[in-house]
């Protein structure tokens, strides 16, 4: 059978390569909507009022994801952008099979599960194209899809915009955290990375999960969820879901914010579960630090608390993280200053 699961027709049952350990399945139970998430609407405004601050540092402290309205991003750019990505997903497999590639160096590659593919134990029912999207060098773009036509140029403006929306949010995030202006910018926010998730519908979704329960270990991440359900978030001892709302924007802050805002803010656990009818397709952009910036605990935060976290390279953060099977808890463990 082909490694790509976009190139699969007419599945009838979940291959056993694809089924979860018991104890890992998600089963059949139901998980009800989120009506706790925040949504917070930013009314088009560049420089939001204190309510939408509020709400912003408020959502990042108890949930560590949060999900935005009126956020400025052109709603058609938006909707331009998913339909290339799908329309990505649903070209021939010889087209595809040009990007396939596990090498995590490749600035361009698309995969199916993960990028441990060969050696891991059960797969994740999702294909996956990465790519690089700041800045927006030609030999990034040259890297990037040329079918379908408009995927470059609608992608480059798509990485624009939204690099635009989430550096706003982290200068919220900035002045609500009372750290000096310009905080986020520079090596902090050097690299961008483009993320579409694909998943066909699955003939029993309560075998297997479409992405593992993980936490983001960038700055911060943002998706744009197409009409149909599959993300939930872990809080208080349970799974819920996170509605997809037209046109909205969720935010989820990474780990690094987790240690620079010293545990202020939360980064929530998620996991995607897959659906028996239609086929899911996200986009997701993630700001991330260069490889030799370090991180620490904000200073103007350790002025007054002591730091929970020790400084480290974004890089050593990074290899510990994927050493670790990305397992959120156990690498802030080797960081931390304090039980
Ligand atoms: O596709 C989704 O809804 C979530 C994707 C995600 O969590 C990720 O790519 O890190
Ligand atoms: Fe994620």
């Amino acid at each position: 059978m082909d490694v790509l699961i976009s190139n699969w027709k007419n599945v009838e049952s979940v291959p056993e390569s694809f089924v979860f350990p018991p104890h890992r399945r998600p089963g059949n139970i139901v998980v009800p909507m989120s009506k706790d998430i925040p949504v917070i609407d930013l009314k088009y405004c560049r420089n939001p009022g204190v309510e939408a601050i509020q709400q912003i540092l408020k959502a990042s402290q108890e949930f560590g994801i949060f999900q935005v309205i009126n956020h400025g991003v052109s709603e058609s750019l938006m909707n331009e952008a998913m339909d290339v990505c799908k329309d990505f997903f649903d070209m021939p497999g010889e087209y595809k099979a040009g990007f396939y590639s596990n090498d995590p160096i490749k600035s361009c590659r698309l995969y199916t599960s993960t990028l441990n593919y060969d050696k891991e134990e059960f797969h994740y029912w999702r294909d996956n194209l990465t790519h690089r999207c700041h800045p927006l060098h030609e030999d990034h773009i040259l890297s990037w899809p040329d079918k379908p036509a408009t995927y470059r140029e609608t992608v480059g403006a798509y990485s624009v915009q939204i690099r635009k929306f989430l550096l706003n949010i982290l200068d919220i995030l900035c002045q609500g955290l009372g750290l000096e202006d310009g905080y986020f910018e520079g090596e902090l926010t050097e690299n961008q990375l483009m993320s579409i998730n694909h998943h066909i519908p699955c003939p029993d979704p309560s075998l297997t999960l479409a992405m593992p329960e993980h936490c983001d270990p960038n700055l911060i991440s943002m998706l744009q969820q197409c009409d149909v359900p599959g993300l939930e978030i872990y809080k208080d001892g349970q799974w819920t879901g996170v509605e997809p709302i037209p046109n909205a924007i969720v935010v989820i802050p990474g780990l690094q914010l987790r240690v620079i805002s010293n545990e202020k803010f939360k980064s929530a656990i998620h996991r995607v579960v897959t659906n028996s009818k239609e086929p899911r397709t996200t986009i997701g952009m993630f700001v991330i630090p260069s490889n030799n910036i370090v991180i620490e605990p904000a200073r103007n935060i350790t002025r007054d608390v002591p730091a929970v976290y020790t400084s480290y390279l974004y890089k050593d953060f990074f290899s510990t993280f994927t050493g670790k099977g990305c397992e959120a808890e156990t690498v802030l463990k080797c960081f931390r200053l304090v039980d």
